[in-house]
């Protein structure tokens, strides 16, 4: 029997966050006088790079916040950008840095993201924010990882008990979304281009997670009847990393391409850029 899937809509829940959060960064500003403000680095030309960091800037300018715009051009060294990023930690107006990946392949990606203050890490992108948030402690996560879980859990669906299996395992990505369904008390697979029995583990999944960054590389027919499938690829086209042209009457919920994991990602940088701004002032 066939029925249609639940279409888990990121663009109506971002919109809908973004409300709240607009509502309290006005209240920031009333107590403070000031205005949160996200500092966003981007080195080097890369077309889409440019394009997510002004969404991310768009995205600031309409709850009320600004960003600072820090661009360095494609020849930047790990030093350089380590020292714009000490100069962002230092700046008591800055509440979040976002550090745009991928990076021009001569830096040092990781020493960067390690750079960041891990108060101002609202990307989720340092080792002692991941290393928090995996062992339960308080942490901003990994924003595209935390935006799927904040649309898992409006939309209700059960994550204990469940077999998750996330294809992919990036660092800002795969492994966090991994820990966060481990720490809902999910059955956690782990797949990656090394792993010899792909569609046999996907077909086991309850929830799967595409996050390997090919387009429709996961095939529907490797996934079983109404499982909860999350898609985090974006590539040209308007499609994902899995075929969801089939899953859409024969899943139990699904994230579409555009307008499900996408704009969780944005709203999520933005919400933990607002929650360190409070912090700020409560402390
Ligand atoms: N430091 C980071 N770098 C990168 C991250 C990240 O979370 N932190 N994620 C990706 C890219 N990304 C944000 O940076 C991102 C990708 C896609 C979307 C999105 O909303 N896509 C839309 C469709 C695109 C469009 O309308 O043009 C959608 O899915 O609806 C948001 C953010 C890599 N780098």
């Amino acid at each position: 029997m066939t029925a249609t899937a639940l279409l888990l809509d990121g663009k109506a829940l971002s919109k809908q966050m973004e409300a709240d959060l607009k509502i309290r960064v006005a209240r920031i500003i009333e107590k403070t006088g000031v205005v949160p403000v996200l500092a966003t680095i981007l080195v080097g030309n890369d077309p889409s790079s440019e394009v997510y960091v002004k969404m991310k800037g768009n995205a600031c300018e309409r709850v009320g916040m600004t960003s600072v715009k820090v661009h360095l051009p494609e020849e930047t060294t790990t030093e350089e950008l380590l020292a714009a990023i000490d100069k962002l930690n230092n700046d008591d107006r800055i509440c979040g840095i976002l550090l745009q990946h991928p990076v021009p392949h001569q830096i040092d990606e990781r020493a960067c993201f390690d750079k960041i203050a891990i108060d101002k890490d609202v990307d989720g992108v340092t080792c002692l924010g991941f290393g928090r948030m995996s062992m339960n402690e308080p942490a901003y996560g990994s924003a595209t990882p935390a935006g799927i879980m904040e649309l898992l859990k409006h939309y209700k669906l059960p994550i204990a008990g469940k077999h998750a299996v996330v294809v992919g395992r990036s660092p800002i990505l795969g492994k966090p979304v991994a820990m966060m369904l481990l720490n809902e008390n999910a059955t956690v697979t782990i797949c990656h281009s090394r792993t010899s029995n792909l569609p046999e583990l996907i077909k086991q999944a309850d929830i799967i997670v595409g996050a390997v960054g090919k387009p429709e590389f996961i095939k529907a027919e490797w996934i079983k009847d109404n499982a909860v499938v999350v898609d985090a690829g974006y590539h040209t086209g308007g499609i994902g990393d899995i075929e969801l042209g089939p899953l859409k009457d024969r899943a139990a919920a699904y994230t579409p391409v555009p307008g499900g994991v996408g704009p969780m990602t944005i709203a999520t940088l933005i919400a933990q850029t607002v929650a360190s701004a409070e912090k700020k002032i409560a402390s």
